[in-house]
C-alpha cells in the first residue's frame, strides 16, 4: 500500500520497491525552478561549493516575478546578475519581467507533470501538486546544491488525506475550501506530511481551482499538496507538456490519517490578521471598512478568478482601492480577450503587470500603517503587505464584493 509521494519518491531515488515513509532517499529531480527573488542566493551559494556547470540546463526554470518591472536599483542589479549567469549557464527556460508569477509561469510552460519531482526554491512549489505531482519548496543553498547535482534527499512524508464531497454553493470556491482545511487543522496541522485532496468535490474543480487548493498546503506546513491526476489534468495539459509523463495514484488505506468534509452548506470563508488560521465565515466580520483590494498572486490571479471578480464588478463602481495583478502575460491575454480586463477597469480596477505584486510587501500596491487589505493572497503575518498593514485573505468573489462595498462583504449577498 503506497501513496502518491511514496511511488514519486521511490520512482526518482531508484528506490529498489518502494520507500516507507520515514525513510531518507536522494532523489532526482525532473523540474527546478528559482525566481528572482531566490535564484541570487542559490547562484552564490552555488559558486561557493566551487560549482562551474549546472547539471542540465534544460531542467532549470527561472522565472521573473518578485519585483517585477526592478523597482530600484537594487532590485535591477540582482535581476541583471541571475539574467547574466542564465546567459552564460545556458538556461533554456529563463522567463524575463512579465511572463508571470513562477507557480503560474511553471506549469503554463509545461514542466509540471504528473508523477515528477519537481523542486523550486519558493514555498508555493507545493502548488504543482495540482497536476498530480510531487512539488515541494527548498531554500538557496538546497537549490544550489540542485542546479549542480540535479539531486536532492528527502524525507518520505507520511500523507494525510482529504476527502471533499458535496456541491459548492454560488459564489463558494476552492480558496474557500482551502481556508476552511487550514482553519481546522491549524497552520502546522500537516508538517512535513504530504496532503492529498480527493473525493467528488476535488474531481469537479477546474485546474484552476486545484492549483489554489495545493497553492495553500504549505501554509498548513504541508510539505507536498497533491490532487490525483485525472482526464482533466491530460486537458490541460495537451500542447503544454515538455515530455511524456505517467500518472500515479495512492493505494487504498495508505493514507496515514484522513479527514471527510461535505461542503454543500459551505460559506465565502476569510482568514483574518495575522494567522492563515484565524479562519471564519465571511459572513462574522462583514462590514469591516477596508483600503484596498488585491485580486491576483499564485494563489487566486488566474483566468477564473478575474472571471469571478469581473461577474461581480460587472456595470459597477469600487468603493477601495482596487489592483487586479494578472498571475501571467497568458491569463491577462485571455482576459483582454474576454473584455474581463476592460470591465475591471471600468469598474475603477487598477492593473497591473504580471508577477507578485504588493503580495510579499516589496512592491507596487503596499500598504500604510493601520490600513486594511482584503486579498485573494496566501499570507497575512505582521507587515506581510507592508509594516503596520492589515490583510484578510479571502477568494476572488469575496474581495471583488468587499471591493464595491469598500467593506468586508459576502459574495452574492447585496445590501
Ligand atoms: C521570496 C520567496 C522566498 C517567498 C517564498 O518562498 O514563499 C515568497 O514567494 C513568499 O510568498 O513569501
Ligand atoms: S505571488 Fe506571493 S505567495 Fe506567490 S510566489 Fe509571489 S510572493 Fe510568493
Amino acid at each position: 500500500m503506497a501513496t502518491i509521494s511514496q511511488k514519486i519518491l521511490s520512482r526518482a531515488s531508484g528506490y529498489d520497491g518502494m520507500a516507507e515513509p520515514g525513510e531518507i532517499v536522494e532523489a532526482e529531480i525532473d523540474y527546478a525552478m528559482s525566481h528572482d527573488g531566490t535564484s541570487v542566493l542559490a547562484i552564490r551559494s552555488f559558486r561557493e561549493m566551487g560549482s562551474e556547470k549546472v547539471w542540465d540546463p534544460d531542467r532549470v526554470v527561472v522565472p521573473y516575478d518578485h519585483i517585477v518591472p526592478a523597482n530600484n536599483e537594487t532590485a535591477a542589479d540582482l535581476q541583471r546578475e541571475v539574467r547574466n549567469w542564465a546567459r552564460e549557464q545556458n538556461i533554456s527556460h529563463f522567463f524575463d519581467c512579465g511572463t508571470g508569477v513562477c507557480h503560474q509561469v511553471f506549469p503554463e510552460q509545461g514542466f509540471a507533470l504528473p508523477g515528477t519531482l519537481l523542486v523550486g526554491a519558493d514555498s508555493h512549489s507545493c502548488t504543482y501538486g495540482a497536476f498530480g505531482a510531487f512539488g515541494t519548496g527548498v531554500g538557496a543553498t538546497d537549490m544550489a546544491e540542485i542546479y549542480s547535482a540535479g539531486r536532492l534527499w528527502f524525507r518520505v512524508p507520511e500523507t494525510i488525506g482529504i476527502k471533499v464531497e458535496g456541491r459548492l454553493a454560488p459564489f463558494v470556491s476552492a480558496k474557500d475550501i482551502a481556508l476552511q482545511v487550514i482553519g481546522d487543522l491549524g497552520a502546522d496541522g500537516a508538517t512535513y506530511k504530504a496532503v492529498e485532496y480527493i473525493g467528488p468535490a476535488i474531481e469537479g474543480l477546474s485546474i484552476s481551482g486545484r492549483m489554489t487548493l495545493c497553492n495553500l498546503g504549505v501554509e498548513m506546513g504541508a510539505k507536498a499538496a497533491i490532487v490525483p491526476p485525472d482526464e482533466k489534468t491530460d486537458e490541460w495539459l495537451r500542447g503544454r507538456a515538455r515530455q511524456p509523463y505517467t500518472q500515479v495514484f495512492s493505494d487504498p488505506d495508505s493514507y496515514q490519517q484522513q479527514y471527510d468534509y461535505d461542503i454543500a452548506e459551505l460559506e465565502p470563508q476569510v482568514a483574518a490578521p495575522f494567522r492563515v488560521d484565524n479562519v471564519r465565515p465571511v459572513s462574522e466580520l462583514a462590514g469591516l471598512k477596508i483600503d484596498q483590494a488585491f485580486i491576483g498572486t499564485c494563489t487566486n490571479g488566474r483566468l477564473e478568478d478575474l472571471e469571478a471578480a469581473a461577474g461581480i464588478l460587472k456595470g459597477k463602481k469600487v468603493r477601495a482601492r482596487t489592483l487586479v495583478i494578472p498571475a501571467s502575460r497568458e491569463v491577462l491575454l485571455d482576459a483582454l480577450k474576454r473584455g474581463i480586463i476592460q470591465t475591471l477597469v471600468e469598474a475603477g480596477a487598477m492593473i497591473g503587470p504580471p508577477g507578485c505584486g504588493p503580495c510579499l510587501g516589496a512592491h507596487m500596491g503596499v500598504l500604510a500603517e493601520g490600513e486594511v487589505c482584503v486579498s485573494t493572497s496566501n499570507r497575512n503575518f505582521p507587515g506581510r503587505m507592508g509594516k503596520g498593514g492589515l490583510v484578510y485573505l479571502a477568494s476572488p468573489a469575496t474581495v471583488a464584493a468587499s471591493a464595491l462595498q469598500g467593506r468586508l462583504a459576502v459574495p452574492g449577498v447585496s445590501k
